[in-house]
């Protein structure tokens, strides 16, 4: 069987399925592993939510332009919070020290930076990829593409030579590098308000769009974490809902039939049009109770913007049966959201 599903496939849309026969059918495409997120992107494009192998062949476009996105975590140890966040006195400050924190800010969607607590542990987390960078590299691939094989989507192998996949890992190493100046000034900010005592949090990082060139193939994930042995990785599932903390259990053979992945998040259920619809069909009690819980998010009529409309959780699928559809996953932590910014869109 050429694709597994890590989900119940009668629960996928039939556009996202309609999407992945077609990739299906390339006889260059080997294993393909399909994530509960598994939602459709564009009609020629594979559905985000998936991994899929090749070796001959390996598809430049399919991450789109934000190659090297993903999700790390600043772990803080209970012990070493003073105090909890005062979103009332410094939500707005927060927000302003996150947006000046790298030249090329968060980017806009679903990025995002939230502290969320555990019963052990406060947790710094930040979504975000490559910015510029990783449109330059879409660019550079659409003239290879052009170059090489006009009218496709793939290239022959022996064009990621070792100039290109030395542009490729400074594209990745320069997203992961985005995350860790974010959770890291983050951090300085919660010593230097007294919010935690300095101490010695500890980093992981994952990546979720990316192109894995090893000796026996391509892995390309497109909104899929990559997983490694014994490391920890995130599944945030929403703004209202927090995250997953989860690693592989390297003795089950299904995380070698994943591709060595997992979901990357809950995955949209609404488009951002429909989720607006579904906001506007809550009754006032609803909404209200969402207007209590982020008054933060507020604008000065006193409503949300349509973007933070489309981040709430009904926007996104259900999550209840991600770590059963997902077995090779071994649950380390789960967390509760305390604060997210978003929208830097620089
Ligand atoms: N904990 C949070 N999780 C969030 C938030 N906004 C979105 N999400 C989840 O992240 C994934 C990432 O999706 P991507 O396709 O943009 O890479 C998404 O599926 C949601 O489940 C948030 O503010 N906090
Ligand atoms: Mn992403």
């Amino acid at each position: 069987m050429k694709t597994v599903y890590f989900t119940d496939c009668s629960g996928v849309e039939q556009n996202a399925l309609q999407s992945l026969l077609a990739f299906e059918e390339q006889a260059s495409i080997g294993r393909i592993a399909v994530f509960p997120d598994i939602h459709y992107c564009s009609e020629r494009s594979i559905p985000v939510g998936v991994a899929f192998q090749t070796t001959s062949v390996f598809y430049p476009l399919v991450t789109g332009k934000d190659m090297g996105c993903g999700v790390a975590y600043l772990r803080i140890a209970r012990a070493e919070v003073l105090r909890p966040f005062d979103k009332a006195r410094h939500y707005r400050a927060f927000e302003r020290e996150v947006h000046g924190m790298t030249d090329e800010g968060l980017g806009g969607g679903n990025h995002f930076l939230s502290l969320e607590a555990s019963d052990d542990y406060l947790y710094i987390l930040v979504h975000t990829g490559s910015r510029n960078l990783g449109i330059y590299l879409y660019q550079q691939n659409c003239r290879l593409l052009q170059a090489h094989n006009p009218g496709q989507q793939w290239l022959p192998i022996d064009v990621a030579t070792p100039d290109y996949l030395g542009e490729y890992t400074r594209v990745l190493a320069y997203a992961a590098s985005r995350r860790q100046e974010f959770v890291t000034k983050t951090y300085d900010f919660l010593v230097r308000n007294q919010y935690v005592a300095p101490g010695a949090p500890v980093f992981a990082d994952s990546c979720h769009n990316l192109l894995e060139f090893t000796a026996n193939g391509v892995i390309h994930r497109k909104g899929s974490t990559q997983l490694v042995a014994d490391t920890e990785v995130v599944i945030p599932l929403s703004m209202s809902r927090g995250s997953l903390i989860v690693k592989p259990n390297r003795w089950d053979p299904a995380v070698e039939q994943a591709l060595w992945s997992c979901a990357h998040g809950a995955g949209r259920r609404y488009s951002r049009t429909n989720t607006l619809k579904f906001w506007h069909s809550l009754k006032k009690a609803e909404k209200d109770a969402y207007r209590q819980r982020f008054p933060e998010l507020l604008n000065r009529q006193g409503d949300f913007d349509s973007s933070i409309l489309q981040e709430f959780d009904f926007a996104y699928k259900d999550t209840a049966a991600l770590l059963a559809s997902q077995p090779y996953l071994i649950r380390c932590d789960e967390t509760q959201p305390i604060v997210t910014v978003k929208f830097t869109g620089v």
